[in-house]
């Protein structure tokens, strides 16, 4: 039995396709990641996963319980936390807990040593009488999903968990998301950051409401033929502006002031790089041969989107 069934599942709002055709499949005890931009469709694929929604066609399950006809059963099964988790500023971390039990009908017998030990599991012990309005972002998210877990869900469903959060509390978080994966639980997030997609076993690259490609983070980086040559230059961006006219879109990447060109053949493309660069007056400060990162698939993958002509293949 899978832990997520998607089939040609698609949401329309108005016109828009927030979510089209998708179909893929998660194992129990997984971390699937689903990785897009903003408005990419994510949000979406999760209400709809979390039977919050109804598809406008195509099915899905959750541990082969269908999302429209067995929409109750799924919510007792999952955790689901939303971007903006419905946290109360003014309760403290207990309380907050302590509300979500009540809301879950979890038993008086055994309860205490349940938020106790949620609190211990995402390091909120300490905390436990402090206002939520009044925690870090990295804190509010632990005691999201502290909240999330208190029925003992079997798949947790997280968009976004980590956005906005600073990067020593969003590696805390993982280390909370993998304690859970060795207590068998299924993980399927969602974010933005592609540093944080490899750290699922799988993941899908979703785009204006399309999966564009699916499989480990290795897989993924080994869909993208060539070589990256990583150039720095006096004047990245500019120069990145250039070489996106020379060599086309879908093979030239900016990331920080670092360029990636994606090429078959690397000593040409770095002869061909300064010709471009001399008449600009622009210097190559360095050049080096680096491997693809998820971030120069998801390049290559929306040029492929956009009917740029590049030489890769997907
Ligand atoms: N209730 C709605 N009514 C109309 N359009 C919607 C609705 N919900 C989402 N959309 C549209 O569907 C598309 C996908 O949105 P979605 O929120 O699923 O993306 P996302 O990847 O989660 O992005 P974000 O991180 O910005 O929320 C967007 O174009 C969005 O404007």
């Amino acid at each position: 039995m899978d832990a997520v069934r998607a089939e040609a599942l698609t949401k329309s709002f108005a016109g828009v396709r927030a979510v089209e055709n998708l179909t893929f499949s998660v194992a129990q005890g997984e971390v699937f990641g689903l990785v897009g931009p903003d408005g990419a469709g994510k949000t979406t694929t999760m209400r709809l996963l979390a039977a919050i929604m109804d598809p406008s066609s195509g099915d899905a399950w959750v541990l082969d319980r269908h999302v429209v006809k067995d929409a109750e059963a799924i919510k007792e099964e999952i955790g689901y936390m939303s971007q903006k988790f419905g946290l109360y500023p003014d309760l403290t971390v207990m309380e907050n807990i302590s509300f979500y039990a009540d809301i879950y009908g979890i038993p008086r017998k055994g309860r205490q040593e349940k938020v106790d030990r949620l609190l211990a599991f995402s390091n909120l012990t300490p905390f436990k009488k402090r206002l939520a309005g009044n925690l870090s972002g990295g804190m509010k998210q632990k005691l999201g999903l502290a909240c999330a877990l208190i029925h003992t869900p079997k798949v947790l469903f997280l968009d976004e968990p980590t956005n906005g959060v600073d990067p020593v509390s969003r590696r805390d978080f993982w280390r909370i998301l993998y304690q859970l994966v060795k207590e068998k639980v299924t993980i399927f997030v969602s974010t933005a950051y592609l540093d944080e997609a490899e750290r699922c076993n799988r993941i899908g690259l979703i785009h204006q409401g399309r999966l564009h490609a699916i499989g480990a983070p290795e897989e993924i980086k080994s869909l993208m033929a060539g070589t990256i040559l990583e150039i720095r230059s006096s004047n990245s961006r500019a120069a990145s502006h250039l070489l996106r006219e020379h060599f086309g879109p879908g093979s030239v990447g900016l990331f920080g002031d670092r360029i990636h060109l994606v090429t078959q053949d690397p000593e040409a493309s770095r002869r061909e790089v300064e010709k471009v660069f001399a008449p600009a007056h622009l210097e190559m400060i360095a050049v080096r041969i680096v491997e693809p990162s998820l971030e120069d698939v998801f390049v290559s993958v929306l040029a492929v989107r956009n009917g740029v002509r590049h030489d890769k293949s997907l």
